[in-house]
């Protein structure tokens, strides 16, 4: 039998660059099962090639990844290890699929050694629906459905595999603050529960500030990694943008005031060392 790999992701002396402009340098990172991980950052930080880098849809410009142990050099996308919520987009409402059938797509017979038959397929799809708080709207037509129910399909159907690694691309986007809630509970409650280790891309920290773990800071060519309590500061945000960012704590939230609105800098020939 192959040794259980402790960590679920594994990058050493990764770098992405884009010509000359470097969206990160020489960043080592582990990722363990059950961590909430966010990725942090203004638009154009390099939140959305980080995702991509995981999925192997992005080759690294140096450096090394691994997942559950094994080296990513091709697409990882198919590879059941991992699970993705894409970013919320709605269906039309005519998409023929019920809400049961889009949870069903993300179960593959194969996955469970024999293929399911029809009754443990049909039991499966019904624990993930029961799973999302979807049990009731189970049978209607998904371009039918709001939002944050359709977004709730999409995190059961990453969750169908059971996966090592769950990869959340903005999942909170355009839901209101009630299904926010929601969906970052349940995600949660995937890592720190069922021990998959989530890596979740988002603009807001505030909506999922109780549930994370660590979080990477991309800004300007450079990054941090640590808690939020570590990164998310004056101090380290004014370092990481280059320019003065106050960060104040009022009711547990994060307010951060003066950040430029996009990465307009590059600090390409910059190193930095993860906090
Ligand atoms: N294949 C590519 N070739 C050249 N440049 C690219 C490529 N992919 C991304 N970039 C550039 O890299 C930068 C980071 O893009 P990315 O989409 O990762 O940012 P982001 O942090 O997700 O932004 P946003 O918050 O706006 O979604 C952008 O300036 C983008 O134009």
């Amino acid at each position: 039998m192959n040794p259980v790999p402790s960590s679920v992701l594994n990058l050493r002396g990764a770098t992405l660059s884009f010509g000359a402009r470097t969206l990160w340098r020489d960043l080592d990172l582990t990722i363990e099962p059950g961590e909430f991980f966010a990725v942090l950052g203004p638009n154009g930080s390099g939140k959305t090639s980080f995702l991509k880098v995981l999925l192997g849809l992005q080759k690294l410009s140096s450096g090394s990844l691994e997942v559950a142990g094994k080296a990513v050099g091709g697409k990882t996308v198919g590879n059941r290890t991992i699970g993705y919520v894409p970013q919320q987009k709605g269906f039309a409402a005519q998409t023929p699929l019920r809400a049961r059938d889009l949870v069903g797509l993300g179960i593959d017979g194969d996955h469970w050694g024999v293929r399911l038959g029809a009754k443990a397929y049909r039991r499966r799809v019904d624990d993930l629906l029961r799973k999302v708080g979807a049990t009731e709207y189970a049978d209607v037509p998904v371009g039918l459905l709001s939002g944050g129910e359709q977004q709730r399909l999409r995190v059961a159907q990453a969750l169908a595999t059971e996966p090592a690694l769950l990869l959340c691309d903005e999942p909170l986007l355009s839901l209101d603050l009630r299904h926010q809630r929601a969906v970052s509970s349940l995600v949660a409650e995937q890592a720190h529960r069922a021990g998959t280790a989530v890596v979740f891309v988002t603009h807001e920290i505030n909506p999922i500030i109780e549930h994370v773990d660590r979080v990477l800071y991309l800004a300007g060519g450079r990054f941090r990694v640590g808690t939020p309590d570590e990164v998310m500061t004056s101090e380290v945000l004014s370092d990481l943008y280059g320019t003065p960012v106050d960060v104040f704590r009022s009711n547990g939230r994060i307010v951060v005031v003066g950040q430029p609105d996009a990465t307009t800098h590059d600090h390409a020939h910059d190193a930095e060392e993860p906090v």
